[in-house]
C-alpha cells in the first residue's frame, strides 16, 4: 500500500484548485485508494486535495512579505492592480512563459484541474458550482443585502473552470442570511481572483465549427466581400449575374492607397494616444487585475470630423475613395493578416494568465480566434483600440465618400433622400457606440474573445467595407423614397434605437451599480456568482432585447434602398446569422456561469430575440 506523507490533524498548505495559490489547511483524512487527502481550510471549506498539492507549512517559511492569510476567505489585501502575490506563486522570473508551447500550458492546466474537488460551502453560494441547488429567488431589486454580492463582477472565465469541477456542497446547512456580509465581499472577491485560471477548451466545445470552420471562415469571408462589392458595382446587381465579371488580381493592389490606409490608421493611433477623456478599469482578469482604458473615441470622432472637413474644405478629392474602394479593401485585408501574424506570434510569449479563455491550443483555431486576450503594446490596447476606431469611425467617412459620389455620379445637388436616411442611421448608430464607449469593456469580443484574425477582420474590414454597403449600392442604384415612406422608415429606426439603448443602458447601469434607485421597480434573480440577472424590464421582455433593437434597426437601414434588388438586404440578414449565433455562444457561457438560475430565467422569459418567434 502506498505511504502517505501527512498525518491527519496535521497544519499544512494545500493548494486552492485551478490556481496556485495555498492556504493553510488541516489534514482530516486520507483515502488510500484514491489517494486523495480531505483537508479543511480555515472558513470550514473542505476538499479533496492530491498529495502534490499539499506541502509542508516550512515549505512557506522563508518567504518575505508572503501573505500570511490562512483560508480563501479570509485572506486580504490591495491587490486589484498588481499581479496576485500568493504564497504558491513562483517569482516573475521564474514563472514560466508561454514561449513554452501552449500545448505544455494545457497538461499543466489539466493536471490543476484533476484536483477533485468535493465539498465547497460558500456563503453566498457556491459560486463556482454549476448546479448548486442554491436557493434562488426572484426578488425585486431593492433588498438591501445585494449591493455587496453585486460589486464583485466575476468575469466570464469563471465558467470555463467552473466546469471542470464536480462541486457538491458537503454541509448544506450553511444558509446565505447567515454569513455575514463582509466576509461574503473577501470569499467573493477572492474567487475572483484566484479560482479562474484559462483552461484550454476541449475540441468538442471549439466554437465556429472547430478548426475546419475557421480555416473556411478565414477563406472564405475576403472572397465573399470582393465578390459583394464586385456585384454591387454591376449596371443590374441581380443574383442571376453571378458571378461578376472578376479584375486581375494586380489591378486591386495600389501601394498608394496602402500608404493612404496606412495614413488613416497612424491618425487613428494618434487621436488615441491623446491624454484626454476619463480613464477606467475594466472588468476582472482571470488574475485579478484591471486593466485600465482611456475612453476618448467620442474626442475622436470629433477630431476627426474637424479633418475630414478641413480637408473637404481644402479641396482633396475624396471621390479617390470611391474610385478605389475594392483597392481600399484589399490594403485593409492585407493589414488585417499582417496584423493578425503579429497578434499571433507575440502570443507565443504572452504569460498564460493573459490568453484568452476562448483559445484552444490548436494554432489555427486560435490564429483565427486570437490567442491573447488583451494584446498591448506599453498601455496601447490593440484590441480596445480596433473595435471602436479605425474601422467604426472609417464606416462613417466612407458613407460620407458614398454621399459626395452619388450626387457627383447622378450629378445631384443635394444628396438623395435614401442617401441621407442611411448616412444619418448609421452616424447615430456610430455615434452612440462611441458615447457609450465604457459599455464596450464589458462585450464578449472584450472579455472573451482573443484579438486575432476574427476580430481584426471584423473591425477593419468587414464593418467598414460591408456596413456601408448600402450608401456604396445606393451610389449606381438610386432609390426615390417617398416622404410617407421616409417617416415609416424613420419610425422603425426610431423603435430600433429605443430597444437596443434602453436595453443595453439598462444592464450596463445594473452592473455597475445593481442597487440603482432608477432600477429599483425591476425583478431580479438571485444567482450563485453574486452577480444578479434582471427579469423584468427590457430583460423581462426577451433573453436579447439589445439584439433586437440592433435588428429592427438593421432593417431600417436597408429599406431605404427600395425592394429591386436582394443585395441591400445581405447586411440584415448577415446579421440575424450573426447574432442568433453569438446568442448561442451567449446562452452556453451563461448557462455555464448562472446554472439554475438561468434555467430559471429562461422558464420566465423564454422568447431569446424575437418574442413569440424565437
Ligand atoms: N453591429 C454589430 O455588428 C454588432 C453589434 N453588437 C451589439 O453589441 C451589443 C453588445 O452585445 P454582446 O456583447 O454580444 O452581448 P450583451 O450586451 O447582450 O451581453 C450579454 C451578457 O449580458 C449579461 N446578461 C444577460 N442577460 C442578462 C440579464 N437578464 N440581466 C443582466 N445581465 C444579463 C450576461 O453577462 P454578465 O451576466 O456576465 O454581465 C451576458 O453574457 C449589443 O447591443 C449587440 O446588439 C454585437 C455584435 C455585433
Ligand atoms: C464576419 C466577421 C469576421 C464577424 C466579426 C464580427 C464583428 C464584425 C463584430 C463582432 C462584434 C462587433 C461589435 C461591433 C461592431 C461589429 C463587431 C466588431 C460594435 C462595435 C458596433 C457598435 C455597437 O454599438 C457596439 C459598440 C455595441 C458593437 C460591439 C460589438
Amino acid at each position: 500500500m502506498p505511504s502517505r506523507k501527512f498525518a491527519d490533524g496535521e497544519v499544512v498548505r494545500g493548494r486552492w484548485p485551478g490556481s496556485s495559490l495555498y492556504y493553510e489547511v488541516e489534514i482530516l483524512s486520507h483515502d488510500s485508494t484514491s489517494q486523495l487527502y480531505t483537508v479543511k481550510y480555515k472558513d470550514g471549506t473542505e476538499l479533496e486535495l492530491k498529495e502534490n498539492d499539499i506541502k509542508p507549512l516550512t515549505s512557506f517559511r522563508q518567504r518575505k512579505g508572503g501573505s500570511t492569510s490562512s483560508s480563501p476567505s479570509r485572506r486580504r489585501g490591495s491587490r486589484s492592480r498588481s499581479r496576485s502575490r500568493s504564497p504558491g506563486r513562483p517569482p516573475k522570473s521564474a514563472r514560466r512563459s508561454a514561449s513554452a508551447s501552449h500545448q505544455a500550458d494545457i497538461k499543466e492546466a489539466r493536471r490543476e484541474v484533476e484536483v477533485k474537488l468535493t465539498p465547497l460551502i460558500l456563503p453566498f453560494g457556491n459560486s463556482i458550482s454549476r448546479y448548486n441547488g442554491e436557493p434562488e429567488h426572484i426578488e425585486r431589486n431593492d433588498a438591501p443585502h445585494k449591493n455587496t454580492q453585486e460589486k464583485f463582477s466575476l468575469s466570464q472565465e469563471s465558467s470555463y473552470i467552473a466546469t471542470q469541477y464536480s462541486l457538491r456542497p458537503r454541509r448544506e446547512e450553511v444558509k446565505l442570511k447567515e454569513i455575514d456580509s463582509k466576509e461574503e465581499k473577501y470569499v467573493a472577491k477572492e474567487l475572483a481572483v484566484r479560482t479562474f485560471e484559462v483552461t484550454p477548451i476541449r475540441a468538442k466545445d471549439l466554437e465556429f465549427g472547430g478548426v475546419p470552420g475557421v480555416f473556411l471562415i478565414m477563406f472564405g469571408l475576403p472572397v465573399f466581400l470582393f465578390l459583394l462589392l464586385l456585384m454591387c458595382k454591376q449596371k443590374d446587381p441581380s443574383l442571376l449575374n453571378f458571378p461578376p465579371p472578376l479584375p486581375a488580381l494586380y489591378e486591386l493592389w495600389e501601394t498608394r492607397v496602402f500608404g493612404v490606409y496606412l495614413l488613416w490608421f497612424l491618425i487613428q493611433v494618434l487621436f488615441y494616444l491623446l491624454p484626454i477623456g476619463k480613464v477606467v478599469e475594466g472588468t476582472p482578469l482571470i488574475d485579478g487585475r484591471r486593466l485600465k482604458y482611456r475612453l476618448n473615441g467620442f474626442y475622436a470622432f470629433i477630431l476627426t470630423s474637424a479633418v475630414i472637413g478641413t480637408s473637404l474644405f481644402q479641396g482633396v478629392e475624396f471621390h479617390y475613395v470611391y474610385s478605389h474602394f475594392l483597392q481600399f479593401a484589399l490594403a485593409a485585408t492585407v493589414f488585417c493578416v499582417v496584423l493578425s501574424v503579429y497578434l499571433y506570434m507575440r502570443s507565443l510569449k504572452a504569460p498564460r494568465n493573459d490568453l484568452s479563455p476562448a483559445s484552444s491550443g490548436n494554432a489555427v483555431y486560435d490564429f483565427f480566434i486570437g490567442r491573447e486576450l488583451n494584446p498591448r503594446i506599453g498601455t496601447f490596447d490593440l484590441k480596445y483600440f480596433c473595435e471602436l476606431r479605425p474601422g467604426l469611425i472609417g464606416w462613417v467617412v466612407i458613407n460620407l465618400v458614398m454621399l459626395l459620389a452619388e450626387m457627383k455620379i447622378q450629378d445631384r445637388a443635394v444628396p438623395s433622400l435614401a442617401m441621407i436616411l442611411v448616412n444619418s442611421f448609421q452616424l447615430l448608430y456610430v455615434v452612440d457606440a462611441l458615447w457609450n464607449e465604457e459599455a464596450l469593456l464589458t462585450t464578449m469580443d472584450i472579455i472573451h474573445d482573443g484579438f486575432g484574425f476574427m476580430l481584426a477582420f471584423g473591425d477593419l474590414v468587414w464593418v467598414p467595407f460591408i456596413y456601408s454597403f448600402q450608401a456604396f449600392y445606393l451610389v449606381s442604384h438610386p432609390n426615390e423614397v417617398s416622404w410617407p415612406m421616409a417617416s415609416l422608415i424613420i419610425v422603425l429606426k426610431l423603435c430600433g434605437y429605443v430597444i437596443f439603448r434602453g436595453a443595453n443602458s439598462q444592464k450596463n447601469a445594473f452592473r455597475k451599480n445593481p442597487s440603482d434607485p432608477k432600477l429599483a421597480h425591476l425583478k431580479t434573480i438571485h444567482t450563485s456568482t453574486g452577480k444578479n440577472l434582471l427579469v423584468s424590464g427590457w430583460w423581462g421582455f426577451v433573453r436579447h432585447p439589445n439584439y433586437l433593437g440592433d435588428l429592427i434597426m438593421a432593417l431600417a437601414w436597408s429599406l431605404p434602398c427600395g425592394f429591386n434588388h436582394i443585395l441591400p438586404y445581405f447586411y440584415i440578414i448577415y446579421f440575424t446569422m450573426l447574432l442568433v449565433h453569438r446568442e448561442a455562444r451567449d446562452e452556453y457561457h451563461c448557462k455555464k456561469k448562472y446554472g439554475v438560475a438561468w434555467e430559471k430565467y429562461c422558464q420566465r422569459v423564454p422568447y431569446r430575440i424575437f418574442p413569440y418567434i424565437y
